[in-house]
Formats: C-alpha cells, sequence, structure tokens
C-alpha cells in the first residue's frame, strides 16, 4: 500500500511537474509581455527631451482617475500641481503620450494661434456604421471646417433670440411642476434631476422640434432614450475605454458608442419630424428648420450634402453637448446661490430690477441686461466647469516655439481646464464662490487669456456658447423671481464629482430645500 501510494505519488509528481512549469512560465511570459506592452512608449518623453511625470505600468498616469479614485479632472490637476515651472508637461494616458498644457500663452498657441496644426480631437468614430456619431465634435480636418461653417449662422444672436419664446415654455413648465409639488407639500427637491428634465426638454423643443414634458411625463421616451444614451454602465464605460484608447479593437470587436434602438430612435425622430414639416408646410423657430433650411440651398448646388442623417447626427449632439452641461452648470449655481444666501439677495434684487423695467414675459434683451445673474453662472462654470479638460490632437508637425521639442503628427494635447480654474495664481482662494471675479469693470481682474475656458477656445470653440448662456439666465431668473433656495438636511456643503462621470457631476445629486417667495 505504501509503496503503491508512493508511486502514485511519484507518478504524479513527474507528470505535473513539466505542467505546472508550462503553466508558470507562461504566466511570467504573459506578464513580461504584457509589461512590454503597456510600457512600450514610456521613453517617448524622454527621448524628445521634454519634463514628464513618471508613469506606472499599466495605467501611465491616470491610474487614479481609471480605478475611479477621482475624475479625470482631477487627476490632471495633480500633475499640473507637481510641476510649477513648467510650461508643459509630458504624461501618457495608459500608454498614450499626451502632453499636457500649463501656461496660458502656450494654451493660446495651440488652440487658437497654430490651430491648423491642432485642429481635431482625435475622437475614432465610424459614421458609416453609427451615423449618429458623424457630428461636429467628432469630425475632423475640412469635413469638420465645411459642416461647422455651415452650421455657424444657426446659432447667431439672431437665430437664438428668435428660440426665446420656446424658451420660455419650458421655464413656464418647470415652475407649474414646482408650484403643484410644492402644493402637495414636497419642500426637499434633487436639483440635478429637476435641472436635467428641464435641459431635456429645452433640447429636445430647440433641437428636435418635440414637446416632451419630461417634467410631467417622467417616462418620456424621449427622457428615457437621454437617459440611455448617458448610461454609465460597466460595459458602456468599458466599450468608451475602449473606443478611447484603442479604436482599432473597438471597430474589430464591432463595439458600439450607443445602444442600436438609440441610433433608431433619434434618426427617426428627425426624419419623421423632417417629412412632417414639408408635408404640410410647417416652419417653428428651432435648430432642425434651420438645419432643413442649409439643406434645401444645399440641394440647389453647394457641394456639401447635408442629408437627413447628418441633420440627425448634429442635433443628436446639440443634445449630447448642451444637455447635461447646462443642466449640471444650473444645479451647481443653485447650490452656490444656497451657500451662498447674500448672492442669492443680490440676483433676487436684479431679477426684481428687471422686470420692473422691462415687464414680463422677460424678453431677449431683458435676459442680456443681467450682468450679475451672468458672473454667477461665469462664476458656477469656473469653480466647476462641466468640461474638464480640453483635447486635442497634433494633426501637422509643430515645432513648439522657443524650445527644440518638435511634436509628432498624432501627439495627444490635453489642456486642463480644472487645474487652470483652482490655480490660485489666477483665481485667489479658488474654493471661494466670488462672482464678483467676473465684475465687468474689474476687468479680467490681471488674468491673462487662456485661463478661462469652460467652452474651449479658438475655431473649435463651444457653438451653443451663447445659446447655453441664455437658456441658463432665463431659467434661474424664471425659478429664483418665484423661489428660493436653502441647504437641507441631505445637502453636503462641499460638492464632491463623480469619478466615473465624462462631465462634471455631483456625487449623490444636489440636495436643495426650495420656498416659495
Ligand atoms: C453650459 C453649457 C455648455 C458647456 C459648458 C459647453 C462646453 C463645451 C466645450 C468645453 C466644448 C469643447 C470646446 C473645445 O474643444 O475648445 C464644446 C463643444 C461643443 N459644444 Fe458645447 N457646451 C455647452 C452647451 C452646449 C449647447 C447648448 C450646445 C448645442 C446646442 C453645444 C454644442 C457643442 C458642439 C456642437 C461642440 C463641438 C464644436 C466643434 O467641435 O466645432 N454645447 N462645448
Amino acid at each position: 500500500m505504501f509503496l503503491k501510494e508512493n508511486l502514485t505519488g511519484e507518478i504524479a509528481y513527474s507528470t505535473m511537474f513539466p505542467a505546472a512549469l508550462i503553466v508558470v512560465t507562461c504566466f511570467v511570459i504573459f506578464i513580461l509581455s504584457l509589461y512590454k506592452y503597456t510600457t512600450s512608449t514610456y521613453k517617448y518623453w524622454k527621448k524628445k527631451s521634454v519634463t514628464f511625470a513618471e508613469p506606472v505600468p499599466l495605467f501611465g498616469n491616470i491610474k487614479d482617475h481609471v480605478t475611479l479614485k477621482m475624475t479625470q479632472g482631477e487627476c490632471l490637476r495633480n500633475i499640473y500641481n507637481d510641476f510649477p515651472h513648467e510650461k508643459f508637461v509630458g504624461m501618457y494616458q495608459l500608454q498614450t503620450p499626451t502632453l499636457l498644457l500649463r501656461d496660458p500663452e502656450i494654451i493660446k498657441l495651440f488652440l487658437v494661434k497654430s490651430f491648423a496644426h491642432f485642429s481635431d480631437r482625435g475622437f475614432s468614430y465610424d459614421g458609416h456604421r453609427e451615423p449618429l456619431t458623424k457630428h461636429l465634435v467628432n469630425m475632423e480636418g475640412d469635413t469638420w471646417k465645411t459642416l461647422r461653417q455651415k452650421i455657424t449662422p444657426t446659432f447667431s444672436s439672431g437665430k437664438i433670440k428668435n428660440m426665446i419664446g420656446l424658451l420660455h415654455g419650458c421655464g413656464v413648465q418647470l415652475l407649474e411642476y414646482m408650484e403643484a409639488a410644492i402644493d402637495s407639500g414636497e419642500t426637499e427637491f434633487e436639483m440635478r434631476d429637476l435641472t436635467a428634465k428641464f435641459t431635456t426638454d429645452v433640447i429636445g423643443t430647440c433641437a428636435f422640434g418635440l414637446e416632451c414634458n419630461s417634467l410631467k411625463n417622467s417616462q418620456s421616451e424621449f427622457r428615457r432614450m437621454g437617459c440611455a444614451v448617458l448610461n454609465s454602465s460597466a460595459s458602456m464605460a468599458l466599450a468608451k475605454i475602449v473606443r478611447v484608447f484603442f479604436p482599432k479593437l473597438f471597430k474589430a470587436l464591432k463595439l458600439r458608442t450607443f445602444p442600436v434602438e438609440v441610433q433608431k430612435f433619434f434618426i427617426g425622430i428627425v426624419k419623421q419630424t423632417i417629412a412632417f414639416r414639408n408635408a404640410n408646410g410647417v416652419h417653428r423657430n428651432d435648430f432642425i428648420q434651420l438645419l432643413l433650411e442649409l439643406k434645401n440651398q444645399n440641394e440647389e448646388g453647394i457641394t456639401f450634402k447635408l442629408t437627413e442623417e447628418l441633420i440627425a447626427a448634429q442635433v443628436f449632439v446639440f443634445f449630447l453637448a448642451g444637455f447635461e452641461t447646462s443642466s449640471t452648470t444650473l444645479s451647481f449655481c443653485l447650490h452656490e446661490m444656497a451657500v451662498n444666501q447674500e448672492v442669492q439677495s443680490r440676483v433676487y434684487d436684479e431679477i426684481n430690477k428687471t422686470v420692473t423695467k422691462y415687464g414680463l414675459p422677460l424678453s431677449y434683451e431683458a435676459i442680456l441686461s443681467m450682468d450679475y445673474l451672468e458672473q454667477c453662472l461665469k462664476e458656477t462654470m469656473r469653480k466647476y466647469p462641466p468640461v474638464q479638460a480640453l483635447v486635442r490632437v497634433c494633426t501637422k508637425p509643430f515645432p513648439v516655439p522657443g524650445t527644440d521639442v518638435n511634436l509628432d503628427v498624432g501627439t495627444a494635447v490635453l489642456i486642463p481646464v480644472y487645474a487652470i480654474h483652482h490655480d490660485p495664481k489666477y483665481y485667489p482662494g479658488p474654493d471661494v464662490f466670488d462672482p464678483d471675479r467676473f465684475a465687468k469693470d474689474a476687468g479680467d481682474n490681471g488674468r491673462p487669456a487662456g485661463t478661462y475656458l469652460p467652452f474651449g477656445d479658438g475655431p473649435r470653440i463651444c457653438i451653443g456658447m451663447r445659446f447655453a448662456m441664455l437658456e441658463m439666465k432665463l431659467a434661474l431668473a424664471q425659478f429664483l423671481q418665484n423661489y428660493s433656495v436653502t441647504l437641507s438636511d441631505k445637502s453636503c456643503a462641499r460638492i464632491e464629482f463623480e469619478p466615473a462621470s465624462f462631465l462634471s457631476c455631483p456625487k449623490g445629486g444636489i440636495w436643495l430645500n426650495v420656498n416659495k417667495r
């Protein structure tokens, strides 16, 4: 028995040994290859003699963001603060060599003066397989330039002024909703949800020509699809990482930026609306109408063909780029009003003076005249920039002036907006909410150009900037004229950001008490 056992043991050992060895060897080879692959680019900045942040294998310099400890903006702020004397710093987003710009003059140079070398964002997309991704934010080179030139007049002050009636309608729905909720005894509200429903309605009506009233009808199809687009499920977040950092793999695996039903829904709405308006001669002061007019000019012989699908992709990006950016800004602003009651009183006084001077409903001119309200929004976007970093890619070799550095085509560039907006050199006491930083008579308060970037800068600056300011000012004026806000038991005095979110998003929402005036 002993012998047998011994024998069996020896036999097992002798057959197991090579198997275990093979497994261990494969594992070691795998780890070494992974290490080699993930660190293969890490000499890039050293070879270029650019000061760089030391990367860690696999993650480069964005480990804290990838592991969801902090937002991208907060992660870049740490790098920004570590190199106070550099104009720019080399870093790695996973394996991708990236230049982080620190100096305002260099930022202006890249975004504005030398735009021809950095005209794209380098976002990969497949307009054939996913037609909704063929929009201004993603498009590149001459195609982007032609489309941007065509669409720009759609956002002129004259065109936006004509939309004030639509914006008003959404504001009135918000007030009606609040009235009913407060009458039924509600006092505490999650402001982000409220403002998101409001801005969904604004984009629904101004971009898609739909009356969705998400405030009354929380199950509205439009709101449901909107939530599906912004869905931050683990699988969509993973697909996003693959799309950004491994675009070839994204294509090879046929992954999707949005679920197919979202694509069908948005393209379907736009096609139906166009068909209805053409058949019934309907005219409405909204973006879809303006794009339709461009399409018709287009058919009279102009080279660039604005198809229905291309129109759908553009109104879709107005939704993508415009809805959450505006809603979080509104909710952050209301939070600051609740914390800083003296600021809220000044805004209330300004609204009352404006109503006395211009009457109700507030006209375009009345909204424009409210300087202090505008300062409050500007300071909100300084403290909580919805887009925490701007992205560019080098499209033509670029010798950085005053240095020996030559940037190669394809080099990624990041502008750390959040870090700049919190640099005490430009904004003393950066955590203090002080709208007077943007007072007209204070000029730029000695700040250099390139240090205030909530909407970006240069030819790729946010096309919807003016529209967004009008929408947000009108919403706040209508709301604060009728209601005041205070902190509630659920409020956090200091806001933390949701690390998984691409845009600045308050962790746990923004809870406030809302009281009738
Ligand atoms: C508070 C509101 C908003 C903020 C903070 C914001 C911010 C931004 C930023 C930072 C960019 C990138 C700029 C750059 O790379 O230099 C951008 C681009 C863009 N935004 Fe906005 N945005 C807002 C509202 C809107 C609205 C309401 C719309 C449309 C109705 C819109 C449409 C776009 C488009 C289409 C682009 C791409 C422009 C291009 O590449 O040519 N945004 N926005």
